[in-house]
């Protein structure tokens, strides 16, 4: 799907970025403020054409650990198509992300919720067409955050830095166990850095298994990668 920037979609990334600059002096939402630095890192950074393919026409679409509102806020701008959730465990920044959909007129979800529990919850389980995530934890860990949330025949995007490729051979079987496989590595070059990252996709081929996913000590002690899985299958 290609995507031509409308004169309202710009206005409104404009004012995303003015009122996370008002708001980050008192909160403390992102280290980043640097316009030129901010629409390369983050808010570009957000939408490659890899991603936005991705998704299809009117999807229900999760962020996970969307922070700020990355990449849920840019996202929902350029595709007003889709049906966007943006969900983080932290309440200052979900009180955050309330005003700026109200002001920008976005009609998205804020949740306050952990990806774990939200995964275990009857309004959110195998819910979405698509889940995304940027920045929120290594691959094995992030396929059972994202999986859970996602409906069989649907997918995750992972948003994945130059060692992308190590995480996800390391977390492969795990992601078979949540009932997903690794799709794609899809090249996006992160022009800030001058590095080759990428982005992810996991297909969800099966409902995943209800003691998925795990709580969340236990998700970030035992992540689902190769080493553990040996493990627990050799105790
Ligand atoms: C490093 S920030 C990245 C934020 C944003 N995605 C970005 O790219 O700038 C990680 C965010 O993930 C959230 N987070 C971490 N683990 C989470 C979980 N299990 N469930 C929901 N949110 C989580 C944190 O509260 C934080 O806002």
């Amino acid at each position: 799907m290609g995507i031509v920037m409308t004169q309202d979609m710009a206005e409104k990334l404009t004012a995303y970025h003015t009122l996370l600059m008002e708001a980050n002096e008192t909160m403390n939402l992102t280290r980043i403020v640097d316009e030129e630095e901010a629409v390369s890192r983050q808010y570009l950074d957000s939408v490659p054409a890899q991603v936005l393919r991705q998704i299809p026409e009117g999807a229900r679409v999760v962020d996970v650990g969307t922070g700020a509102g990355l990449p849920g806020i840019p996202l929902a701008i350029l595709r007003p198509d889709v049906e966007m959730t943006l969900m983080d465990a932290l309440q200052k920044r979900v009180a955050f992300l309330q005003k700026t959909a109200e002001a920008l007129e976005l009609p998205l979800r804020v949740i306050h919720i952990r990806a774990e529990d939200g995964g275990r919850a009857q309004e959110h389980r195998e819910r979405y067409d698509v889940a995304v995530a940027r920045a929120v934890a290594p691959m094995a860990a992030l396929a059972e955050y994202l999986l859970p949330l996602v409906k069989v025949g649907g997918k995750a995007l992972c948003y994945k830095g130059p060692k992308g490729g190590q995480e996800l051979d390391a977390a492969r079987e795990g992601i078979g166990l949540l009932g997903g496989r690794a799709m794609d590595i899809l090249p996006v070059r992160d022009p800030f850095f001058e590095r080759n990252c990428s982005i992810i996709v996991l297909q969800k081929n099966y409902k995943t298994p209800i003691k998925y996913p795990r709580n969340s000590g236990v998700i970030k002690k035992s992540p689902l990668i190769a080493s553990n899985l040996r493990i627990s299958r050799s105790k």
